[in-house]
């Protein structure tokens, strides 16, 4: 078990590419993080610097207050598992899983009390006298996956683990990881660009863009309180709304006003501006916290429906107020492209971001 600290960490590769730039990120003992972000955002280098596998060009790393950045992987004893499962020719699964114990000298008895253990874990003891040849690649994960909990290492690092298997073994996979995780009491780091994955697994998921940390919190605030709007967009299906407005003094209270519209917001106080009459802000709302009515209603702002897309039980709806679109996430109903429908924006879900910094703005 391990705490791990990561202290300003910058990578850079071939003295050019900036792969992680004054990363620090605490990753508590026991606790189950996810590095979530696009493609080249830098999650695989962070993991690798974590491993050892990849020395910092600058910062370091700390295992359990311990100072481990010139330390091999195999001393900072970590468990990896990449998105390619690399299981082990000519060997049984019950060889492939026993590997890293009979490399230890671990006593037989041992190593088959804990194969046939984590064989179970995994659904695989069917499996264990069989040759690895010719299994698909969500079994070969499940070996791959089971070789590295038979260890006890420090700490578990899995890099994209389910990217390449079947959606049921996914599922699967997914709830086994998350069962074992909170059983054995480790800390795990979990790559992923998988916004579903992370939110549903991690304690705590670090948003990664352009190799930096924007935002480290629990699923709740990660989607409920982007920090900025590069979080709010990516987080969420679809992501998060946004619309460039200048936030007006009313009388008593703000207008928002909106490219092609202006909206009374009947519950924030002028006070809101302090002594400016307006503000340039971007306002962002989830697609599911959007008011839409199908009657007009006073206050209400008059959208048309551009595309209708179905997900699972709910409709996705694409709008189109002049200059102004919104995507709203409704149970399904019947609506026609075309037609009108009215929305409301209800302030406890409307997110204020800096037109310039697009940082989030406090209320
Ligand atoms: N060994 C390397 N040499 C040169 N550039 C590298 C090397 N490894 C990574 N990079 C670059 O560093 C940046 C971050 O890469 P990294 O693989 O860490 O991102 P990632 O978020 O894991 O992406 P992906 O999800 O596609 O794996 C990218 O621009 C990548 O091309």
């Amino acid at each position: 078990m391990a705490s791990i600290l990561l202290q300003n960490i910058t990578k850079v590769f071939d003295n050019k590419v900036v792969a992680v730039k004054d990363l620090t990120l605490e990753i508590p003992d026991k606790g189950l993080v996810s590095l979530l972000g696009p493609s080249g955002c830098g999650k695989t280098t962070t993991m690798r610097i974590i491993s050892g596998l990849e020395e910092p060009t600058a910062g370091k790393v700390f295992f359990d207050g311990r100072d481990v950045t010139q330390v091999s992987p195999e001393e900072r004893n970590v468990a990896m598992v990449f998105q390619f499962p690399v299981v082990y020719p000519g060997m049984t699964v019950y060889e492939n899983i026993a590997f890293p114990l009979v490399a230890h000298k671990v006593p037989k008895k041992e190593i088959r009390r804990r194969v046939e253990e984590v064989a179970e874990v995994f659904e695989i003891s069917h499996l264990l006298k069989q040759d690895t040849y010719n299994l698909d690649a969500g079994i070969k994960q499940k070996i791959v996956l089971a070789r590295a909990f038979v260890r006890k290492p420090n700490v578990y690092l899995l890099d994209e683990p389910l990217t390449n298997v079947d959606p049921a073994t996914r599922l699967e996979l997914r709830t086994i990881l998350k069962r074992l995780q909170s059983n054995l009491g480790q800390t795990m780091v979990y790559v992923t660009h998988d916004q579903g994955e992370a939110l549903t697994l991690a304690d705590r998921i670090a948003v990664m863009n352009e190799g930096k940390v924007l935002q480290y919190d629990s699923p709740e605030e990660v989607y409920s309180n982007p920090s900025n709007t590069f979080v709010g967009y990516f987080i969420g299906n679809p992501g998060m709304n946004f619309l460039n407005c200048s936030l007006q003094a009313g009388e008593s209270v703000c207008i928002m006003q909106a490219r092609s519209f202006s909206y009374v917001l009947k519950n924030l106080s002028r006070d809101f501006l302090g002594d400016s009459e307006k503000r340039e802000l971007i306002i962002g709302i989830r697609p599911e916290n959007l008011e839409i009515l199908f009657e007009p209603r006073e206050g209400y702002v008059p959208f048309e429906v551009v595309l209708s897309e179905p997900i699972g039980n709910r409709l996705v709806l694409h709008l189109r107020s002049g200059e102004d679109t919104l995507k709203a996430k409704i149970p399904r109903t019947s609506v026609e492209i075309g037609q009108k429908v009215w929305v409301g924006f209800p302030l406890e879900f409307l997110k204020f971001f800096d037109a310039q910094t697009l940082e989030a703005v406090e209320v």
